[in-house]
């Protein structure tokens, strides 16, 4: 007897699934974020940032908000990939108007000093019930994306402690001591399957890698240390989890976009704006769906370059499965019109 298969009717999930749909499924990274008054009302009352992340209540509220404001066809986690340093043990904290700070690993005793990849779960607790939450909450239409930071851009923020314009430490240790820079990548990459993987199990149904830092790769180290640990956690997923979706940002990767896209393995690659919507339809659609990639300046500016500029981007991918996004995350000054005019400019034809 053979087990009936039932197409995915979400919008999402059918362009994830290689469908070519006439108005493409929209959802903007970090679309619950500071450019909404409520969030900013949420975030008062979680106390802060970090607060927000580990209250399933109130981060399930955030994730809905710009869902009920704009019907997203996606929802995102709200998380941070700063989350899993901190589960394997090094400290974390938020510093108002600058942004992340962790204690640099090599000052805390190396990768040895760090926690075990399946000792994450009790920290990461209460992202799973945010999880729960949202997979009983989300209206029956909207796909919930769960995420996690790919390794190679984790590890630039541990070795590091902090965000750094060129990741200069981060190379500095993989010249300097390779054996310890790939033990990181292998924690990293471990914890991260174990991590996505429990968000698939409280109900995730597409999971998304961010390698916000990739473009600074060059050559073989792109291969190495960005598109290889991203190939692993994705066969590792689909491996614990048939037909999971899974979708890419190796950002900055340029013209390697491509290569990304027939390495890792993932149904859909995210690009950002530093490629243009018609190379990308040429070199990227063929071998998995688009994401992307309207500038996020647009949020901020509005006008007639948003209205044309987010044709543009849809024409140029209406040929193959693309998902409309943003090239990088909405920015807390973009204005929330805004938002609502990219989305009735794409919705135009339906
Ligand atoms: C590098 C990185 C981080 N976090 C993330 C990345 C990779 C993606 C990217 O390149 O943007 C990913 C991230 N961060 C956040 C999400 C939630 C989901 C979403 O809405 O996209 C996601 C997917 C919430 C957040 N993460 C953060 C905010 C703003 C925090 C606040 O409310 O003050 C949000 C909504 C804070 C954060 N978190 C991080 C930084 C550098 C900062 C400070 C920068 C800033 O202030 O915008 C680390």
């Amino acid at each position: 007897m053979s087990i009936a298969t039932t197409p995915p009717s979400k919008l999402l999930l059918r362009a994830l699934a290689g469908e070519t749909l006439p108005v493409p499924p929209i959802w903007m990274m970090r679309q619950a974020g500071r450019y909404l008054p409520e969030y900013r009302a949420t975030r008062a009352k979680a106390g802060d940032f970090l607060s927000l992340c580990y209250n399933p209540e109130l981060a399930a509220e955030v994730t809905l908000q710009p869902i009920r404001r704009y019907g997203f066809d996606a929802s995102i986690l709200f998380a941070d990939i700063l989350l899993v340093p901190q589960a394997l043990g090094l400290d974390l904290w938020f510093v108002t108007g600058e942004g992340p700070r962790l204690s640099p690993i090599m000052e805390k005793g190396g990768v040895a000093a760090l926690k075990p990849a399946d000792a994450i779960h009790e920290h990461l607790a209460p992202v799973y019930e945010t999880v729960k939450i949202l997979s009983r909450e989300l209206p029956r239409e909207t796909t919930l994306i769960g995420f996690a930071g790919a390794p190679w851009t984790v590890a630039t923020y541990m070795i590091a402690g902090r965000g750094t314009p060129d990741q200069g430490p981060a190379h500095a240790l993989k010249d300097e001591n390779r054996a310890e820079f790939e033990a990181l990548i292998e924690r990293i990459t471990e914890a991260t399957i174990e991590y996505l993987s429990a968000q698939v199990a409280a109900g995730a149904e597409v999971v998304k890698l961010f390698d916000s830092w990739a473009g600074s790769l060059k050559g073989d180290d792109l291969d190495r240390y960005s598109i290889a640990p991203m190939a692993r956690i994705t066969a590792a997923l689909k491996a614990r989890h048939p037909g999971l979706p899974v979708i890419a940002f190796p950002r900055g990767a340029g013209t390697r976009f491509a290569d990304a896209a027939r390495a890792i393995g993932a149904d859909c690659i995210a690009i950002d704006d530093a490629v243009s919507p018609e190379w990308a339809a040429e070199h990227v659609q063929p071998i998995a769906c688009v994401q992307g990639n309207l500038a996020s300046r647009h949020m901020v500016t509005g006008g007639q370059d948003l209205i044309d500029e987010t044709r543009r981007i849809r024409d140029a991918l209406s040929k193959g499965p693309h998902v409309f996004n943003l090239g990088h995350g909405i920015t807390p000054d973009a204005d929330p019109e805004n938002v609502a005019l990219m989305i009735e400019t794409l919705r135009e034809t339906r």
